[in-house]
């Protein structure tokens, strides 16, 4: 693994350099360093409240870093956020899909914002459904989709533009076990096909599991772990699992509890228009 101290080289999608973010007198990202290689698919995990979407909306230059900067495919997000945008795809915790709009018409909303040439649009839709198996429903309103096809929805439409990095904040958070393992296929799939780098957000250790080549724990701001989830579990004990790793390197409850009103009020809604 390439230490963050190294020179960003070509093949780095992601590369992060003392990445700071404060709040008033709070810092939430906390000098943060690391490096994920193309075509890789990376998790941040952490509990509540540790920090993971101020990290991801600093990457995608929905908000300025304190310190610190990162470059995405070697466009820094400071000097260069008009080009970052271009390289990057967004799946929010909350809805990015308009539920009165039909899906076609939502991905059309989306291949207008990536400026995409007037001829390609209709075919890299259509090619966008079928990819999620969504082609019988594109002209259903989006409001009556189950919470899984929402999410498949958004991941397409969020890689319209066949960014080389998707960005997904707890792609599965409210999904019921069968919708969570058709979204973790879906976006294997996808991801593979495009050759995109994945950068999730979770504290679904199965999720981790399942989806992730590589994983950081996030624990109040500052990155605490980095490594396949296998390293991770062999530097914890012989028969340790992710979600031991997870306990014993991001502080465990007390970390966890630190979370506050504000996280779990955003986690229920995601649940609930998921639900
Ligand atoms: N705009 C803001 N103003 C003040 N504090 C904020 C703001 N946005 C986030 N925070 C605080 O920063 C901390 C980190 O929040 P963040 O949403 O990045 O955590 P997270 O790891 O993504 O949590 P979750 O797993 O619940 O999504 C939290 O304590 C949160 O309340």
């Amino acid at each position: 693994m390439r230490s963050p101290t190294d020179r960003p080289a070509p093949e780095d999608v992601v590369a992060i350099s003392g990445l700071t973010r404060r709040f008033g007198q709070a810092t939430v990202v906390d000098h943060v360093d690391l490096v994920v290689p193309r075509g890789v698919a990376f998790g941040l995990l952490g509990p509540n409240g540790a920090g993971k979407t101020t990290m991801i909306k600093m990457l995608i230059t929905l908000l300025a870093p304190s310190d610190g900067t990162a470059t995405i495919a070697g466009c820094d997000i400071r000097t260069q956020p008009a080009r970052v945008r271009r390289l990057v795809g967004y799946v929010p915790q909350l809805l990015s899909a308009d539920g009165s709009l039909t899906a076609e018409e939502n991905l059309l909303v989306f291949a207008r914002l990536y400026h995409l040439p007037r001829s390609q649009r209709r075919a890299r839709i259509d090619e966008a459904l079928a990819s999620v198996g969504l082609e019988g429903s594109a002209r259903e309103l989006v409001r009556n989709f189950s919470g899984g096809m929402v999410r498949r929805l958004e991941i397409v439409q969020s890689m319209l533009h066949r960014p080389p990095v998707l960005f997904l904040d707890e792609p599965t958070i409210g999904l019921d076990p069968a919708a969570r393992r058709d979204v973790w296929e879906e976006l294997r799939g996808v991801t593979a096909r495009e050759d995109t780098t994945l950068f999730i957000t979770t504290h679904d250790m199965e999720e981790a599991e399942q989806l992730c080549d590589q994983v950081a724990i996030m624990s109040q701001g500052r990155l605490v772990a980095h490594g396949s989830p296998d390293e991770l579990k062999a530097q914890v004990g012989p028969d340790a699992s992710l979600d031991d790793v997870f306990i014993a390197m991001s502080g465990g409850a007390d970390s966890a509890a630190k979370g506050g009103f504000r996280d779990v009020a955003r986690g229920r809604r995601t649940a609930r228009r998921l639900g």
